[in-house]
């Protein structure tokens, strides 16, 4: 396995570090100079480092502090919530091949369980009652009544983040702040617990979680306590995202891409576990509304630049998605 390269740090880095406070505090000129930046690293390594962006450290510890102990749990206390026909909650380890990777021929499960949450419907929600597709109600551990409050707290505060960034990436692709603003009035998001087990000896084709890219619009993710996260650069090299604390790794994911004609295309990246430790992750999906049609965006086509992609209701591509893992996970033993 190739050895992770150290990357620059600092604005100008192919995994830039952006101070994204002034243009969050509406400063002249701030939203368009980081634009900029991260229309330059968007269009090389797909990852960027996001300091200064006003979620309270207090939150992040608390997800990371919930996820350690959901974990911690009792193994029939964590297959009682298993996922069922929607991705919401417990995937144990050995649950997941991402077959539908077109990076990387997978063939070994991953070495990592997850807890996956939505946002937080209530039974009675009309939405819910009305069965609409892909949606359905979190699953909460009895045992850990502190479980639910910190990680919907991390929730609600990334999706404010997520939703304040929106315009930056806009306006990276050349469009008016509010172009994306509709497609993302209802976001789907997902915020994912992930533990990794310690795999220090290096096996072949063995990952934490194996080369694929992200499947939503912009994944946000916390820095995790111990390295493994490692990017794959278009030469061909892995990468480590400089890893600052309190910062969040950003990276595009597959519908950015198809809006933006792959300008903006997502990234492969890989988890390798080489620690003597547990490894926690938090990542935080953003993704269009089911009902949003995404379309490749006005400024990424022209004469000699034909879209590349068809329409395509976010809806039916989780349908589909949620389809083939699902598939996959009946084969499993
Ligand atoms: O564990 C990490 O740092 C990354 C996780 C990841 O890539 C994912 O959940 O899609
Ligand atoms: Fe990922």
């Amino acid at each position: 396995m190739s050895q992770a390269a150290a990357t620059a740090e600092g604005p100008e880095g192919r995994i830039p570090v952006l101070d994204i406070g002034p243009a969050l505090a509406g400063a002249p000129g701030a939203m368009e100079a980081l634009a900029g930046s991260i229309a330059r690293s968007c269009e090389d390594t797909g990852f960027l480092v996001l300091a200064n962006h006003g979620v309270p450290t207090a939150l992040v510890e608390g997800c990371f502090a919930a996820a350690a102990e959901f974990f911690a749990l009792p193994e029939e206390e964590k297959l009682a919530l298993k996922v069922g026909q929607l991705n919401l909650g417990f995937l144990p380890t050995g649950a997941q091949v991402i077959r539908t990777s077109t990076i990387h021929n997978n063939t070994k499960p991953n070495l990592n369980e997850s807890f996956y949450i939505s946002r937080d419907y209530a039974p009675d929600d009309p939405d819910i009652l009305a069965g609409k597709p892909m949606i359905g109600l979190n699953r909460w551990p009895p045992a850990l009544p502190g479980f639910r409050p910190a990680t919907m707290a991390y929730y609600t505060a990334m999706l404010g983040l997520a939703q304040r960034m929106l315009p930056a990436f806009a306006l990276a692709l050349g469009l008016r702040p509010d172009y994306f603003a509709e497609d993302f009035t209802e976001p789907s998001c997902t915020l994912r617990l992930i533990r990794y087990q310690p795999q220090p000896e290096p096996e072949a084709d063995r990952f934490g979680f194996a080369p694929h890219i992200d499947t939503n619009f912009i994944t946000f993710l916390a820095q995790s306590a111990l390295p493994g996260l490692e990017v794959r650069t278009r030469e061909g090299e892995w990468l480590r995202p400089p890893a600052i604390p309190g910062t969040f790794v950003v990276n595009t994911a597959e519908m950015l891409g198809r809006y933006s004609n792959d300008r903006f295309a997502p990234t492969p990246h890989r988890v390798v576990n080489t620690n003597r430790e547990m490894r926690y992750a938090i990542p935080f999906f953003f993704g269009p509304g089911n009902d949003a049609i995404i379309k490749v965006v006005p400024s990424c086509i022209g004469p000699g630049n034909p879209p590349k992609y068809e329409p395509l209701r976010y809806l039916d591509h989780r349908q589909k998605l949620n389809r083939t893992n699902f598939a996959h996970r009946q084969q499993m033993p």
